[in-house]
């Protein structure tokens, strides 16, 4: 291939379509793994099926390089979930797909933690937080289930490859302070459709010091930004999360944006003074100082989802309850995101501490995020969520509210009962 300067994005969308392509290309792409779960993989498989009408051999193209997983609504929370699980499990089974079905965790969680996602990969996935695995360098964008059907049947998909928008973060994160804050106030920044059809990168030295869980929470919402993608480039942290869950895995450090890239804007931050930051409803970018909404009262905290819901999470916010009682007004759900997860947060005793406290911890599933299995926010209710969306009705009903933020902030909160600094406690 010739050498000319290219973005993470470029290079990967180079190799995925066999030349070199730049961003404003259209491509067809060769799709390195294709993920599909329980809501969106019903609609995907009919699809599939009417692409193969008349067909004899009705084969996925290659079932090696799917995954399936069960995570919205389980365990199934209504008879339509019930059959839907049904339909996903035969189809799993007929095509030799691998299904991780019932209580593995939430996709986005599982992907990596399996060993699914690489750096320098082209994966999809019918849910918009797909974007989650740009953290290990994979450029990993949500479709829809029509896209995904073709998917299935062919292996290829067409994209217009994406310009990237650079954000470049500087400065020790202060106390208190973590990758959740920073990504709700690089959203609250440019705004819900600041990267609008873009691979968002977040890049500099505050970001490469992060460690794996906190780089995918920033990846896991530039979907908020509008961002196609969420890339981080690849280096030692990645490589070690990797070799410990792919075997024999060797980092290539090819997977990073040439230095002279052409890149559509970078953006400078320097965060060294940056306050915790709270998402107001009902929407990503309404982004504020956890001191302009401190005090405000509080029904639910909700802890979990592919955003914040990982031992890491939980432990930060243990760390913020401390041995304080928790307020008699607050409902605190924690939802660890997947079964391991689930059992470093039960081996730390952390599930025996929060169900003394009164809380209650689920078992590993989207949760109260979309409002589904469990957890609905009934009329006038506030929740406070470390999930990734705040829209109107998201977690119950249209007439509640929901405020997004990171774990140290839900936990000072579930001591006083309202939105509360973590700094304070
Ligand atoms: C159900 C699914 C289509 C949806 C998504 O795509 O993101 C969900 O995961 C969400 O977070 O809103
Ligand atoms: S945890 Fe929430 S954001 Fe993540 S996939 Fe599930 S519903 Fe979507």
């Amino acid at each position: 291939m010739e050498k000319i300067p290219l973005t993470l994005s470029e290079k990967i969308f180079s190799k995925a379509s066999g030349k070199t392509v730049k961003a404003g290309d259209f491509v067809t792409a060769n799709i390195d793994c294709a993920m599909t779960h329980d809501i969106t993989g019903p609609l995907a498989v009919k699809g599939f099926y009417e692409i193969m009408d008349g067909k004899d051999q009705k084969r996925v193209w290659d079932p090696k390089k799917i995954v399936i997983l069960f995570d919205h609504q389980v365990p199934a929370d209504s008879l339509n979930a019930a059959q839907n699980h049904i339909l996903m499990r035969k189809f799993a089974s007929e095509q030799g797909i691998l299904n991780y079905d019932v209580f593995e965790g939430v996709c986005h969680q599982v992907m990596p933690e399996k060993g699914h996602v690489r750096p320098g990969d082209l994966i999809v996935g019918t849910d918009s937080h797909t974007c989650a695995y740009g953290a290990f360098g994979a450029f990993s964008t949500g479709l829809g289930s029509t896209d995904m059907a073709a998917v299935l049947a062919t292996g290829k998909l067409w994209f217009r490859v994406p310009e990237t928008l650079r954000f470049h973060v500087d400065g020790k994160l202060p106390k208190h302070v973590c990758s959740k804050d920073l990504i709700l106030h690089l959203i609250g920044d440019v705004g819900v459709e600041g990267a609008r059809y873009q691979a968002a990168e977040f890049a500099g030295p505050t970001v490469h010091n992060m460690q794996m869980p906190e780089r995918m929470t920033m990846s896991n919402m530039a979907i908020e930004m509008g961002g196609k993608a969420g890339l981080i480039e690849p280096d030692s942290v990645t490589e070690k999360y990797l070799q410990e869950r792919i075997a024999g895995f060797k980092l290539d450090p090819y997977w990073k944006s040439d230095i002279d890239a052409d890149f559509s804007d970078v953006r400078d931050y320097d965060i060294s003074n940056l306050e915790p930051q709270v998402a107001c409803p009902h929407n990503v970018d309404n982004v504020k100082p956890v001191t302009e909404v401190a005090g405000t009262k509080v029904d639910q905290i909700f802890v979990g989802s592919c955003t914040n819901g990982r031992f890491e999470d939980v432990e930060m916010m243990m760390n913020a309850i401390g041995n304080n009682p928790i307020a008699k007004n607050v409902r605190l759900i924690v939802v660890p995101a997947s079964r391991t997860e689930y059992m470093k947060v039960l081996r730390a005793g952390y599930v025996e501490k929060l169900m003394e406290l009164g809380a209650i911890v689920e078992s590993p599933c989207c949760g109260p995020c979309m409002g589904g299995s469990f957890g609905r926010l009934g009329d006038g209710e506030t929740g406070l969520s470390t999930s990734n969306r705040n829209f109107k009705g998201r977690q119950g009903s249209p007439n509640s509210f929901v405020y997004l933020c990171s774990p140290e902030t839900a936990g000072a909160s579930a001591v006083t009962g309202e939105i509360t600094d973590p700094r304070e406690i």
